[in-house]
């Protein structure tokens, strides 16, 4: 019992989810469930240019001095593979300037339809500790849209082995497979691992 104690980390807070996306705050709390006390935030952080991996670490160590404690973030990319993985993290402008149908005509002259969404995501005790990240990678492939049109790109993405996009799919078998669902079970292995404690408030 000691020892456990001694061990665990005890955060001051529960953690803090922060994001400006609904769509994704709705997914993070159907697949973490009870598992990690967190609370969200609402707020569209500045994002960096480059790697994944990177941008993510930004936005924890932007969102920690923010917000004082602990929080979580995540960054999603959409990788085509004729294009050495871009949109990649530049996926939301692309889509929002070209839309479903411009996404797929970039693949046009490209035989390779294949592609992988990415999730990664970021947690920081706080602002002066460095944030750890968390990769989720599902692959598929482009195609013309098919299914409603809620959230993001799902429309065009059908990941393999399905017959079905994300956005035909029903949301608990996209919970169960996708690129987010992914990087939340390697976040509450490390949440398992580390033994936070929540100090109650
Ligand atoms: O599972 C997904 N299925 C379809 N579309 C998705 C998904 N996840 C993110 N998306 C979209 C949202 C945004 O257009 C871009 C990622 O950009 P990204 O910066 O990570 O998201 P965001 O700015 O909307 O929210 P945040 O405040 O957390 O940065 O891909
Ligand atoms: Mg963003």
């Amino acid at each position: 019992m000691a020892s456990l104690a001694a061990k665990a980390v005890l955060l001051s807070r529960p953690v803090t989810f922060v994001t400006g996306n609904a769509k994704k705050l709705e997914e993070v709390k159907d697949i973490l469930g009870q598992s990690i006390p967190f609370q969200s935030l609402k707020l569209d952080l500045p994002e960096l240019q480059g790697e994944p991996e990177e941008i993510s670490k930004e936005k924890a160590r932007l969102a920690a001095l923010q917000v004082r404690g602990p929080v979580l973030v995540e960054d999603t990319c959409l990788c085509f593979n004729a294009l050495k993985g871009l949109p990649g993290p530049y996926i939301k402008w692309f889509l929002q300037k070209i839309g479903h149908e411009g996404l797929n005509n970039l693949l046009m002259a490209y035989e390779d339809k294949s592609a992988y969404a990415l999730c990664a995501f970021s947690f920081a005790l706080g602002p002066d500790v460095e944030p750890i990240t968390f990769l989720g990678k599902t692959p598929g492939k482009i195609v013309p849209a098919r299914g409603p049109n809620d959230f993001g790109w799902d429309p065009i993405f059908q990941p393999d082995g399905y017959d079905q996009t994300y956005a035909e799919m029903p949301k608990e078998e996209k919970n169960k497979i996708s690129h987010r669902y992914k990087a939340l079970a390697m976040v509450k292995s490390h949440f398992a691992e580390a033994g936070y404690e929540f100090s109650a408030s």
